[in-house]
Parts: structure tokens; sequence; C-alpha cells
């Protein structure tokens, strides 16, 4: 039996695939073999020797501690692409509310009630105070063109907008769903300084912590939106307010309210509703479960985060799965190991990403425990190794 426990509320969508399952327990008592998250921090979380993997049922991995994880052995799966589509939507209703001053007067006209019979002309008296713009013909920045960045920047095209992007390590599969008509920045101050509307989606890393900062500011068209609905890090709230009062930023749409943005003028605070709809909700759940049952089951890797994508059909007789650095003689150290044990290789992988790797090899016959638990400890000895399962 196999265990996987949950932070976060997960779709049911996704929880019945494991209470469906008699060969797991969801939530149960004993050491989880396996995580499913969303926004919970990780950070500063004990994880249990037992656990092989943690699926963030979302896009953003920034809640989980990625090094240390791998250092222990732990696969981190996310699912992208899962919510953009939400996330799009929201973005695009900002876009336009924000340009029309919606919130602000709904939340006024939610006040008239008081007024009786001259609610109607009140509204006409006062209805100028909350004049906007359109956003057809303006220029909207789209920094990052991954699954949320591509169809924001395609859905602004068709609303009429001028749409510049930057995004220097934009992927193949991205480029291909991109419209031709949006034009390309070849730098992010070409982005500061032409656009209306700036919408941001990228990850927050070390590199991109602060992306928006004094700088940006100061080469920034005067009265620009910023639409935040990646994380709060990327924008630096030391220079923010002083931008949002000067009127060099008009407006800061933020998904990330915190109490010194909540303090500054002219933010439109959203409480993190991104990914927020049940169709969402359901997908990502979905789909990290399956990512997650698949790698217990199967030792198979699609979507990991620290690992490449790594799949053999499992043929269901002994499957040896080793995770470790990307340093040579790796596989002849694995494969002189099982030397020791009389078992012919029936097929084999080895994949690597960045400064980690993982090797699949399938064994032509069940071994004993005891020539299991020797084989383990053979090559968890092997310096670079830092998981090693027989399946
Ligand atoms: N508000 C919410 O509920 C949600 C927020 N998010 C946030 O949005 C982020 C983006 O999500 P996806 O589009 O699904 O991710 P993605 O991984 O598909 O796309 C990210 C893109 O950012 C680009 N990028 C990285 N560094 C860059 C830089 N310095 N300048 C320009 N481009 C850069 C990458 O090349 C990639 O194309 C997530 O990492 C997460 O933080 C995602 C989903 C929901
Ligand atoms: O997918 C992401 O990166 C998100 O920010 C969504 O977070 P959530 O799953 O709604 O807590």
């Amino acid at each position: 039996m196999l265990t996987i426990n949950t932070f976060n509320a997960i779709s049911q969508r996704g929880l019945s695939l494991i209470e469906e399952d008699l060969n797991y327990y969801l939530n149960g008592s004993g050491d989880p073999d396996g995580i499913l998250v969303r926004s919970k921090n990780l950070h500063d979380f004990e994880f249990p020797e037992s656990v092989k993997a943690i699926a963030r049922a979302g896009a953003g991995v920034n809640n989980i501690p990625i090094d240390e994880c791998t250092e222990k052995g732990i696969v981190v799966f996310n699912t992208p692409g899962a919510n953009a589509n939400a996330v799009k939507e929201l973005v695009l209703a900002n876009l336009i509310a924000s340009s029309r001053n919606l919130f602000s007067a709904v939340g006024w006209a939610q006040t008239l009630q008081e007024h009786g019979d001259d609610v109607a002309a009140v509204v006409e008296a006062k209805k100028k105070e909350f004049v906007g713009s359109e956003i057809k013909g303006k220029k909207l920045g789209v920094v990052g063109l991954g699954a949320i960045g591509v169809l924001v920047a395609n859905d602004a095209l068709a609303l009429g907008m001028d749409v510049v992007a930057y995004d220097p390590f934009i992927s193949v599969d991205a480029a291909w769903r991109l419209s031709r008509d949006v034009n390309r920045a070849m730098h992010i101050d070409e982005v500061w300084a032409e656009c209306d509307f700036v919408t941001l989606h990228i990850p927050l890393t070390d590199k991109t912590n602060r992306l928006v900062n004094g700088s940006s500011f100061n080469k920034m068209k005067e009265g620009m939106t910023i639409l935040n609905f990646s994380r709060g890090e990327l924008v630096d709230e030391s220079t923010l307010g002083q931008a949002l009062e000067s009127g060099t930023v008009g407006k800061y749409v933020t998904d990330f309210p915190n109490p010194r943005v909540l303090s500054m003028k002219n933010v439109v605070p959203v409480p993190h509703l991104g990914a927020s709809t049940v169709e969402s909700e359901e997908n990502c759940a979905v789909m990290a479960t399956k990512q997650l049952k698949t790698y217990l089951e199967t030792g198979n890797i699609k979507h990991a985060v620290n690992l490449p994508d790594v799949e053999l059909p499992y043929s269901g007789k002994m499957r040896l799965t080793v995770m470790h650095k990307n340093i040579p003689n790796m596989v002849g150290q694995i494969t002189t190991a099982l030397s020791g044990f009389a078992v012919n290789i029936a097929d084999m992988i080895n994949r690597s990403k960045a400064t980690w790797a993982y090797t699949m090899i399938d064994l032509d016959h069940v071994l004993t425990e005891e020539e299991q638990a020797g084989l383990k400890q053979k090559i968890e000895s092997i310096e670079g190794v830092v998981s090693v399962r027989l399946i």
C-alpha cells in the first residue's frame, strides 16, 4: 500500500483517483510516499524520509524547496498549463475592469441605498468621476510567454490591443502557439517605455525576484497599469509605493495582497484567485495525482521540475530506478553493481536535466527480498546517488 498526504484544498476529482484505488491510503496515519500540494509553503517542512515525490497541483513551485528535495531524492512535479486558461480569463477581466474603474465604481454604487428614490439622480450626477478608457488600441506588454502569457497575448490581440512581449527563453512549443501579430521586445526596457498596461507571467526565482524595480519605474510610460498575477515578490514594494504616489504607475492590480501593498494608493487587490475556477482546480488535481501515482507505481517521470521526462513501458517484472548526479560513469557503476546478481537487463534508459539525472533499468526477473536489499545498498553507496527504488 502507498500513502499520499495532501495540503490545501485539492479538487475531489483528483482525490477520488486515490480514494477509489485499493492500493492507496489518502491522508493515512503512516509515513507518506507522496505529497499533493497547492500553495502551502513547504520551505520549513520536515520531509519524512518516506517521501518519494511531491506534486504541486498548479504552476508555481516557489513554495517548495526544490534543491533540498532533489538532494533528498524527492521528485517534484507541477502541472504545466493546467490552470492557464483560468489565469488568462482573470487577467483579461482585470484589464477591462481596471481601465473602466469598475471596482471603485461598483463599490460606490453599493453604498447608495440611503438615497432611496434619488439613487438614479445621484448616479447620473456622479458617474463622470468613473469615466474610464477602452483597451482597444492600447499597448499591452506581456512579460513571459509560457502557458499563460501566450494565451493572454493572443486574446489581447483579439480584443484590439497592440501587443508587445518579452521572453528571452521562450520554448519552441510556445512560439508555435503565439500569434505572429505579437511584437517581440528584445529588451524588457522596451516594455516599460512603450506600454499602457504590462502583465507579468514569469516564475518567481532568484533571478526574477524584484524584476520590476526602481530602475523599471524610472523608465516607465506615465500612468502605466501593472497586472501581477504571477507572484508578489516580482515587484519591488520598497519603490512601488512612490511610483504609485507620483502617478508613474497608474494602477497596480495584484493577486498577492499583503499589508504593505494594501496601504498603497491605486492598488487593486485580488485574493489569489488566478487559478480558482472549478475547471482549473480539477485539471490541476487530476494531472498532479496521475503524475504522482505513475511515478510511485512505475518510476516513469512526466513534468517534474527537477528531473527530465523519463518514460519506459512498464513490464511489471522488476524495475530499478536511480536518481543521481549528472556526473561521468554513473550508468557504468550501476550496471557493475547489478552484475553481482545474475540478472539480465531487459531494457534501460538514462536521461539528464542540468546537474541531475535518472536511470531506469528493467530486469528480466524478480529478485528475492534479500537480493533487493543487497542491490539497493550497493547502489546507494555510489557517490552521487540520492534515491534507489525497486518496483
Ligand atoms: N495567480 C495564480 O493563481 C497563478 C499564478 N501563476 C504564476 O504564473 C507563473 C507563470 O505560469 P505559466 O505561464 O503557467 O508558466 P510557464 O512555465 O509556462 O511560463 C513561464 C515563462 O516565463 C519565461 N521567463 C522566465 N524568466 C523570464 C524572464 N526573466 N523574463 C521574461 N520571461 C521569462 C519562461 O521562458 C516561460 O516561457 C507561475 O510560475 C506562477 O508563479 C500560475 C498559475 C496560477
Ligand atoms: O499555480 C499557481 O502557481 C498558483 O499560484 C495557483 O495557486 P493555488 O493552487 O490556487 O493556491
